[in-house]
């Protein structure tokens, strides 16, 4: 496919997306009836896709309308290309641009436009980040890097960067996270390199690792992961000290990876569908479902779907989390966990924040930056 014919597949995409189609049903149906597009192909309209989804607003802003074609007209003049180079109507390409599509400067755009972010989320996202609210929305508009995470239970991170660097995978190693690993070379190796088939590194986002970073874990405690879903915190805490583990979620299909992952990284965790029963827990993670927030770099279109009574029915269902777990956690543990939660202010309920607890210990915590699993 030519540069033109990928721009036009990924604003007919977007089309079908904008209308309210999933992102990646409209992507995969595309795929399996484009047999003419190569892997380089499916690769680049797919990014044209995510990016525009990402800046979606503003895109649409200087673009000149909310389609797919203006999405990409927007991405064509914010990198600085002629879209007339691109949008000349000849083979697969788009129709040049008319004189009704002229767009508008971005600099001249509300807030929330120049933020990519719907507005009534703006006001929030405010109270909760303060200063670092055009950094964070910033961020979110760019692409979510690779990060693995060294299984510490295995080795050191410098081993296993070494042994990742033998497959042909390179990283940096991530300055905040101690055990993370920024992909920066051969992603598409990892699934099938040793390093990862033999527990030496998990995918996981450096976020989610630095709030397991943060848990007060001691050898030979007994701790519950209380909304394991996949996984990836379990495991996390398994490798940072000696636990007796136990992994519980209310949809038990969702921990169907935990045992091969478990095995995988060297560690044994109970799967229990009645964890008050084996209660109580010296620590109970409750990284409860949240707005996503923190995915919305790969998900973007979720960013647009959030709305105020969604996000106030999350909180709902989190407050109920939290009560129910905070009793599974030994008293003689709670103090340890206040100080460490807030020493000013002792052990609170959480704040109403947008992108939700990522993660609480023993069942009252501050909130997680943005984070993914
Ligand atoms: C943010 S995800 C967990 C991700 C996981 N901790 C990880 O690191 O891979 C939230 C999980 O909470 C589970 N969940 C929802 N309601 C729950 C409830 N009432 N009790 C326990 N788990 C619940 C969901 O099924 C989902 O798997």
């Amino acid at each position: 496919m030519t540069p033109a014919a990928r721009l036009a597949a990924a604003a007919g995409i977007l089309d079908e997306i904008l209308s309210g189609a999933p992102a990646e049903r409209v992507l995969t149906n595309w795929a399996r009836g484009a047999r003419y597009a190569g892997s380089k192909d499916r690769a680049a309209v797919r990014d044209h896709v995510y990016d525009a989804l990402r800046r979606r607003r503003s895109l649409a802003w200087v673009g000149g309308g909310e389609t797919g074609r203006g999405l990409m007209l927007g991405a064509l003049r914010l990198a600085g290309n002629d879209p007339a180079t691109l949008m000349t109507g000849e083979g697969h390409a788009l129709p040049p641009p008319a004189p009704g599509e002229q767009g508008r400067h971005l600099a001249d755009a509300p807030l929330g436009t120049r933020l990519d972010m719907p507005d009534w989320l703006l006001p929030r996202l405010q109270e909760s980040l303060g200063d670092d609210l055009e950094a964070a929305c910033r961020t979110l508009t760019q692409r979510a890097p690779v990060t693995l995470r060294a299984n510490l239970h295995k080795g050191t991170r410098e081993e296993a960067a070494r042994a990742l660097l033998a497959e042909g995978i390179g990283t940096e190693e991530d300055p905040h996270v101690k055990t993370a690993l920024q992909v920066v070379a051969g992603a598409t190796k990892i699934a099938q390199s040793n390093a990862f088939r033999s527990g030496v590194v998990e995918l996981q986002d450096a976020a989610s690792q630095a709030a397991v970073l943060r848990l007060p874990l001691r050898d030979g405690d007994r701790v519950l992961d209380y909304c394991a879903g996949g996984g990836g915190k379990t495991l996390t805490m398994g490798a940072r000290a000696d636990l007796a583990l136990f992994a519980h979620d209310a949809d038990p299909r969702r921990m169907a990876d935990l045992p091969p992952r478990a095995s995988r990284a060297g560690l044994g965790v109970g799967l229990l569908s009645d964890p008050a029963a084996r209660a109580p827990y010296d620590l109970v993670l409750v990284d409860a479902p949240c707005s996503g927030s923190g995915t919305w770099r790969r998900t973007p279109d979720a960013k647009w779907r959030l709305t105020p009574e969604r996000l106030a029915d999350l909180c709902t269902l989190q407050d109920r989390i939290l009560d129910a777990a905070q009793p599974l956690v030994a008293p003689s543990r709670m103090p340890c966990l206040r100080h460490l939660l807030d020493p000013a202010r002792g052990v609170r309920r959480p704040s109403r924040r947008v992108h939700g607890p990522s993660s609480r210990l023993g069942g009252r915590g501050s909130s997680q930056p943005p984070a993914t699993t």
